[in-house]
């Protein structure tokens, strides 16, 4: 029997009241694979992320991990997921190394006291991050890259396996771009699967595997070449009508 795919997206059509955010997406990504997601503001990428990470239940479909429903893959630590910025409550009194070390609950059974083990995988991503020297810093007063790192910390710690990033590169200056992109060419070269929205068309074919275009619908899933093709970008964009 052939392993199931790393992340499997069955049919998904999520609705807000009126609006259709995601109208039957359907998505298969493999073992080992830095995936782009692409789309206008309002395609439905975060409300794909949602419901990946069970935030926002489809009104029909299915989400599987590794085979998994996703609060079994979430339970295993299998799942990581960096949250757009404005998700989070940056006023929250909390530091660095403690976002991170959360990374470790679903290690830690139900006392939640660290051990040694714990303790070495946040002291290892913090400084595979650049944030070892930022650790004790409350989060509100960090910078944007320094924030976006931080959760990429907490899914390393973690050692999470499906790695979902929404706009890891937004509001974020070149040098933290450069350690978020090795970190995550890092995760992927040791068997991660990890899917990425971002709006930097540019640097899609630099970092992913293969790329989805989201416009509600899957409008193409392929190599960054084929997806980032104009006359698709231009479907994409609502800027020409769809012909399928
Ligand atoms: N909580 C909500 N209530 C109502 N409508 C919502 C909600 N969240 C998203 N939407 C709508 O659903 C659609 C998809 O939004 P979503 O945030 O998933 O898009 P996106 O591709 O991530 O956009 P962006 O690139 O601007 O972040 C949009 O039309 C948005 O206005």
């Amino acid at each position: 029997m052939t392993a199931p795919p790393a992340l499997q997206v069955r049919g998904v059509t999520v609705r807000y009241g009126d609006v259709l955010a995601l109208d039957d997406v359907s998505l298969d990504i493999g073992r080992g694979v830095v995936c782009g997601l692409l789309g206008a503001n309002g395609s439905g990428k975060s409300t794909l992320f949602k419901t990946i990470a069970e935030i926002v239940t489809p009104q029909s479909g299915s989400v599987r991990i590794h085979g998994l429903p996703p609060a079994r893959a979430r339970r295993r630590g299998l799942l990581g997921y960096v949250p757009q910025s404005e998700q989070v409550d940056w006023a929250f009194p909390v530091r660095v190394v403690d976002v991170v070390m959360m990374g470790r609950y679903g290690h830690m059974g139900p006392t939640r006291r660290p051990r040694r083990a714990d303790h070495e995988a946040v002291a290892e991503a913090l400084e595979r991050t650049g944030l070892t020297a930022l650790a004790h810093r409350q989060i509100g007063e960090l910078s944007g890259g320094q924030r976006k790192r931080v959760f990429v910390a907490r899914g390393i710690a973690q050692g999470a396996d499906v790695f979902l990033l929404d706009e890891p590169f937004a509001g974020v200056d070149k040098p933290s771009e450069h350690t978020i992109v090795r970190v995550l060419r890092d995760m992927r070269d040791a068997g991660a699967t990890l899917l990425v929205s971002t709006h930097d068309l540019a640097g899609v074919a630099g970092l992913c595997d293969e790329a989805v275009l989201l416009h509600r619908r899957v409008v193409a899933h392929g190599s960054p070449e084929q997806v980032l093709a104009p006359e698709t970008l231009l479907r994409a964009f609502g800027l020409q009508e769809e012909t399928a």
